[in-house]
């Protein structure tokens, strides 16, 4: 639960919004707003949005029969009684009223959003760790929890509603929060979400393969993508990763004149890093920032993980704290849950729990791991339901790179687990790296702990901090680091094998 809030204020639509035209009436004042007829109560206005399934206008009926007292629409509806305000962009006007609702939180906060196809998580999650060491209270609001700074709730969506992120603002302002760092996913940016919100550093990490079901090719994904330079307070800055290959088509995108700070490895970038040693404990990199260097240590594992944080360091700098705040508080930052998570249970193999689900972030793990350690590396992976099918071969062809790939569910949700897999498998030289195939997860990952032997990694990838399994329709319990500990227990009970100090945590 997060902190309750007082009753939102009431704005004028002629006021918020000059452009407004209205049908019925000269002006309406709100004080309650609704997106879906389901939430609406007696004197809301009920915003009529465009959808993938159906479209908001056609549940105003339901709306009416609930209390709407008026309509936001784009163009004026025939045959309807109620005061309507017209606007050219509703998701745009709706973001407006949301925040308007509640005093403009954003623009009493120091705000980060974070696009790109992966790295989102981590990188928010790595600059609230830095704001908070350097006493920033921050908020969250991202695909693992939702926190006002106090208190937190799991997240539904990686990016929620105009109005739900308006509230998360709002109760961050009142708890007295001064920081905020916000994924922003493509889906959001598409959709406009975050409208009514203003950013003071706005990161896109990477463009990789994602999503295509929903944006049909890669070119839109870009587009969405480069919506984010709109949510940028002015003075803002955007700040890109020279590394990434598509970071320039960006650029035409923009079309804006915005400040922008490029970071990488790349001798072009604004802001040079250079990864200085990398072991299965962690990681140490110096920042070159303008004329400093920065000595920096991380528990984390992966140049893709030193590359977030060197993206939360340039949010850092821009939101005001030193570069010593930011070298000591990646020695404190902790690991992000199911990202490169380890798993020690006294076993003499390490294992690790990651959260990739793209093509990229596959091949980026089992890279990371060839980096430190010499010994063969078991791959547990398989590829969600209902979702981007077209990634699903590049996703095999990445896991091929381990020397023994299990195959298995992820959340198939309402397709069929073994079409799910054939896809994968069109990425796979089945001949030369034979995968085992297993539906069963948790069974999937105990056949790993016992394949693995001592100096051996397995990685299980896809699910990372999820607690939970989609099969079906059904929502069941699962939970990735639950089951290696398990499954690592049993191994060791079975053989007796334990060379590991042993550190079984909860
Ligand atoms: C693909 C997608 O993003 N869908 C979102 C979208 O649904 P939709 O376009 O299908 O909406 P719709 O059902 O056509 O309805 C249109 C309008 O009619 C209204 N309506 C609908 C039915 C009704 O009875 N009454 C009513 O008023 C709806 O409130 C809506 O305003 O708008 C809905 C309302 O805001 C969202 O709940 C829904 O998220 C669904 C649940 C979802 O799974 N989204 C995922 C894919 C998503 O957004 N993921 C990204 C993360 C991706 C990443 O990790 O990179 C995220 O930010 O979480
Ligand atoms: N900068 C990066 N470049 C490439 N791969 C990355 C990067 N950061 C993380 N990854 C990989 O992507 C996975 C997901 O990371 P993270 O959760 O931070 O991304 P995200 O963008 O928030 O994803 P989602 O879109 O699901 O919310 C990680 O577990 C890791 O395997
Ligand atoms: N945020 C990503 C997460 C995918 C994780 C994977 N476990 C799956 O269910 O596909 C998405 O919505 O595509
Ligand atoms: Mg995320």
């Amino acid at each position: 639960m997060l902190t309750p809030l007082r009753q939102p204020g009431s704005v004028s639509l002629r006021g918020l919004i000059p452009s407004a035209s209205f049908v019925g009436c000269a002006d309406i004042t709100v004080s309650s707003v609704a997106s879906h007829s389901d939430e609406c109560t007696p004197g809301c206005l009920f915003v009529t949005l465009p959808g993938h399934q159906t479209h908001g206008r056609k549940f105003i009926p339901q709306a009416l029969q609930r209390g709407a007292a008026a309509i936001l629409t784009d163009f004026p509806l025939a045959d309807i009684s109620l005061p309507q305000c017209i606007v050219s962009d509703v998701p745009k006007a709706y973001g407006q009223i949301c925040h308007g609702l509640f005093g403009d939180p954003s623009r009493h906060l120091g705000i980060a959003g974070v696009t790109g196809t992966n790295g989102k998580t981590t990188t928010t999650w790595i600059l609230r760790s830095l704001l908070e060491y350097a006493s920033r209270p921050t908020g969250l609001i991202g695909t693992i929890e939702n926190c006002d700074g106090i208190l937190s709730e799991p997240s539904v969506l990686t990016t929620p509603n105009a109005m739900t992120i308006a509230q998360l603002l709002a109760a961050m302002r009142e708890q007295k929060t001064r920081y905020a760092a916000i994924e922003l996913s493509s889906h959001a940016l598409d959709q406009s979400r975050p409208a009514g919100m203003g950013v003071d550093v706005a990161i896109v990490t990477n463009l990789t393969h994602d999503h295509l079901d929903y944006h049909t090719n890669f070119e839109n994904y870009v587009a969405a993508k480069a919506k984010i330079v709109n949510y940028l307070k002015p003075g803002g800055i955007l700040v890109l990763n020279a590394d990434d290959e598509h970071w320039e088509r960006l650029i035409p995108e923009l079309n804006q004149q915005v400040g922008t700070l490029t970071y990488g490895q790349s001798d072009d970038a604004d802001v040079t890093f250079e990864i200085l040693e990398m072991t299965p404990r962690g990681s140490r990199f110096r920042i070159h920032f303008g004329v400093e260097r920065m000595m920096c240590e991380t528990s984390m594992i992966g140049e893709h993980n030193i590359s977030n944080c060197v993206a939360a360091a340039c949010g850092a700098i821009h939101l005001g704290l030193t570069t010593e705040e930011i070298c000591e508080g990646f020695a404190e930052c902790g690991p992000v849950p199911g990202r490169m998570e380890a798993v020690e249970c006294g076993q003499d193999y390490r294992v690790y729990v990651d959260y990739a689900h793209t093509d990229d972030a596959i091949a980026n793990v089992i890279q990371s791991v060839r980096e430190i350690s010499k010994n063969r590396i078991i791959i547990v992976c398989g590829a969600g339901g209902d979702r981007d099918r077209t990634k699903r071969s590049a996703m095999g062809r990445a896991a091929s790179l381990a020397d023994q790939v299990i195959l298995t569910n992820d959340n198939p949700r309402t397709e069929s687990p073994e079409q799910i897999v054939d896809d994968i498998l069109c990425g796979f030289d089945v001949s030369a790296n034979p995968p085992l195939i297993e539906f069963d997860r948790r069974k999937a990952i105990q056949r790993a702990m016992e394949l693995a032997h001592s100096g051996d990694t397995v990685l299980v990838t896809g699910k990372g901090h999820e607690n939970f399994q989609i099969i079906g329709e059904q929502r069941l319990p699962f939970d990735d680091v639950k089951s290696c500990r398990d499954a690592i227990l049993h191994t060791i009970r079975a053989t007796g094998q334990s060379n590991f100090p042993a550190k079984v945590a909860g």
